[in-house]
């Protein structure tokens, strides 16, 4: 991390977050009932599942957007009971400011941890150039690609130093090369970082790629796990826990460990 990051507020460790009992769903709406999750500090987890199995209603669970029915999200022992500085979210489609020029996107969180203007500058700019945005700082939103509008939205997640970062299929509305690209960017970022990591995505490579852990969400979202292998003991409604290999791992099967999630689904 270079030198100028250094002064924006950095992570300490990555945020402990852990699902207890919980059922989540919109007014009489059930989606998903008795979810059990620990998530490590400083962990990539990432959720595939089919469309509709509820992966960006964990997300929001956890952002504190939407209120458990029952059970609790915790952070770090605490319920949470809302949104927060500490859990940063990166949206699929575009949600930066269309008013505000890249470097007054990137501010914005450093603005909300009160950091001083000459330091949040300092720091924006770093994270502008470190996602290849050196230039384009004054841009508006609209004057840029897709692939990097999702650059400056990492780099706003990231520029407040967050303990976690919450991912909603961030890559999903990108052509192949960009998602790619963006791919790489982000395992280059997530290793000067100490965040803990929350990825949903449709994409089984992209979770293999990305991944220490891969939550696989049933077809049906909303049963109790133990359906087709899962673990309903320790993740409750959640279909099945597989956890990834490091891919430097020599002799790693991921083409064995990508039909079993394909079989979840
Ligand atoms: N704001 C809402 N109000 C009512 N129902 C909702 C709302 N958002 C989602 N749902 C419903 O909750 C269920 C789970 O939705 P969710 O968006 O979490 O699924 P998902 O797995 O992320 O799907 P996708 O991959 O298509 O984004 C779906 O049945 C959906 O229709």
């Amino acid at each position: 991390m270079s030198a100028s990051v250094a002064a924006a507020p950095q992570v300490d460790a990555g945020l402990a977050v852990r699902l207890e009992g919980v059922s989540l769903g919109y007014g009489r709406h059930a989606v998903l009932e008795d979810l059990c999750l620990d998530i490590a500090p400083g962990e990539v987890l990432v959720i595939v599942g089919p469309s509709g199995s509820g992966k960006s209603t964990v997300l929001r669970a956890i952002a504190g957007l939407l209120a458990p029915h029952a059970g609790r999200v915790l952070a770090e022992g605490v319920p949470v009971t809302g949104p927060s500085p500490d859990r940063a979210m990166v949206f699929q489609d575009d949600a930066l400011l269309p008013w505000r020029t890249v470097l007054r996107n990137v501010e914005l969180p450093l603005r909300i941890r009160g950091v001083p203007k000459r330091e949040r500058r300092t720091a924006a700019e770093s994270w502008i150039a470190r996602v290849g945005l050196a230039g384009w700082e004054d841009r508006l939103p609209r004057e840029l690609s897709g692939g990097m509008r999702q650059r400056v939205q990492l780099a706003r997640s990231l520029a407040g130093a967050p303990r976690a970062v919450l991912m909603d299929e961030p890559f999903g509305a990108l052509d192949a090369q960009t998602r790619a690209g963006m791919q790489r960017l982000l395992l280059d970022v997530l290793r000067d970082t100490l965040a803990t990591v929350v990825f949903v995505t449709h994409d089984v490579d992209e979770a293999l790629l990305l991944a220490d852990r891969v939550v696989v969400l049933g077809q049906r979202g909303r049963q109790p796990g133990g359906q087709r292998g899962g673990q309903r003991g320790e993740h409750g409604g959640i279909g099945t826990v597989l956890r990834v290999p490091d891919p430097r791992t020599p002799d790693i099967d991921r083409t064995g460990l990508r039909a079993r999630i394909i079989e979840e689904l």
